[in-house]
């Protein structure tokens, strides 16, 4: 009897700006068949309450509580991602029977690791009733149960996807995500796996448009293209603590804030922080015990021309190279959402999520939690 399931991942990440959905069927190790894949945008009006409930959710001290907006917040995301797989599986042609189960991230609202605190808004029970299919979730506690960071849990996903590498991206080769906050995971030579958070993604360029009036990001990259890097601002994000310290740590929203808007102009702030965030992932792969011969960016920054090329040129000088997940043969935009159905296989399994070297638990760890329709 095959161990292959059919498994709906669902990611809203720390950008906040939608719901990614996506069909994997795998067997949770080296068996993966990539599906269709689709997202969901947040409405403007639902984006601001994801971002105003940020500060109630800084009270929560127990994991169970849900201060001021975040239950019903809580209730409505969860509708959503209810809408989300409904609507999903309507423009496949499935049913919920067809599919074995779901893997539900939810909306991280707080992270602090160093109290093994984490909180993901999203209510597994209730998405399963709604759906008629059996979801995992709140997979990151376990690991924190056990001394890990509770992130990044998508190194499990890029070991399995680094079997099948193209030709031409040679080892060790450095998965990167540049979604709010960006995070790499390096499979060396032999699978040796490495991972942690690289440092802001997108967040600080979304804030910075925002406060602008120019919208949730800078499309293309395109107003960072006609703007001059602050040397002296980047240099006051690249000298923080996250990245001289010795440690690895998984990183909140609250960990960087974005310049004050006097500081520069609107062009100069989009490209300074497009460069924070390339050289971001540079240092951080810098704590790597051997230098990466290939980079494969996945996640929203990707779009953004100014943090690639800024990138491509910082890795050149390192004899590196930079891909493009879609140009790897994978999807750059569903991999979180794939990952999440991976994990959800692998913890029915009983399989790791996270290891030593991804989140520094104390020994490989499987989590999250059923909830049966
Ligand atoms: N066309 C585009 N041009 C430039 N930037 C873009 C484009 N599309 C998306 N982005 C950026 O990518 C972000 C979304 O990326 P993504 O969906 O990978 O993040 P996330 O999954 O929410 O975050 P995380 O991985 O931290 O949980 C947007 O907020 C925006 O900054
Ligand atoms: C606590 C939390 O939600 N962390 C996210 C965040 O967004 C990117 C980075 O920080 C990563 O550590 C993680 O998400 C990815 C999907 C992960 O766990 O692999």
């Amino acid at each position: 009897m095959s161990n292959l399931k059919r498994a709906i991942g669902l990611m809203s990440g720390t950008s906040m700006d939608g719901i990614d959905i996506a069909l994997l069927t795998t067997d949770g190790e080296n068996r993966i068949e990539r599906g269709p894949s689709v997202s969901m945008p947040y409405s403007d009006g639902f984006r601001a309450r994801l971002k105003a409930a940020l500060l109630d959710a800084r009270s929560i001290s127990q994991r169970i509580d849900r201060p001021g907006v975040l239950r019903r917040l809580e209730r409505d995301l969860t509708l959503l991602h209810v809408v989300a797989v409904n609507d999903f599986l309507h423009e496949y042609g499935l049913k919920p029977e067809e599919i074995d189960m779901i893997g539900f991230h939810g909306q991280t609202v707080l992270h602090r690791p160093h109290e093994a605190l984490t909180i993901q808004l999203g209510d597994g029970a209730l998405l399963a009733s709604e759906t008629g299919i059996p979801v995992i979730y709140d997979m990151r506690a376990e690991d924190m149960r056990h001394g890990g960071q509770g992130a990044p849990l998508i190194p499990a996903y890029h070991a399995a996807l680094a079997e099948n590498l193209p030709a031409g991206l040679d080892r060790p080769v450095v998965f990167v995500n540049i979604g709010g906050i960006s995070n790499l995971t390096c499979v060396g030579e032999g699978g040796a796996l490495i991972a942690y958070d690289s440092g802001p993604g997108n967040m600080l360029i979304d804030q910075w448009m925002e406060m602008h009036g120019q919208g949730s990001f800078d499309s293309g990259g395109a107003i960072a293209m006609t703007g001059h890097v602050n040397a002296n601002i980047a240099n006051r994000y690249l000298d923080h603590e996250f990245f001289t310290s010795p440690h690895r740590r998984s990183l909140d929203r609250a960990d960087f804030s974005v310049p004050a808007k006097e500081e520069m102009s609107l062009a100069d702030g989009a490209r300074t922080l497009a460069f924070v965030s390339a050289a971001a992932i540079l240092r951080s792969a810098s704590h790597l015990p051997s230098a990466p011969r290939s980079y494969v960016i996945s996640g929203g920054g990707r779009k953004n021309q100014a943090i690639m090329s800024e990138l491509s040129a910082l890795a050149e000088r390192e004899d590196a190279r930079v891909v493009d997940a879609d140009h790897a043969g994978f999807d750059g935009d569903a991999m979180e959402a794939e990952a999440w159905a991976y994990l959800a296989v692998r913890s029915l399994h009983g399989l790791p999520l996270t290891y030593p070297s991804t989140t520094g638990c104390n020994m490989p760890v499987s989590g999250g939690i059923i909830a049966r329709p």
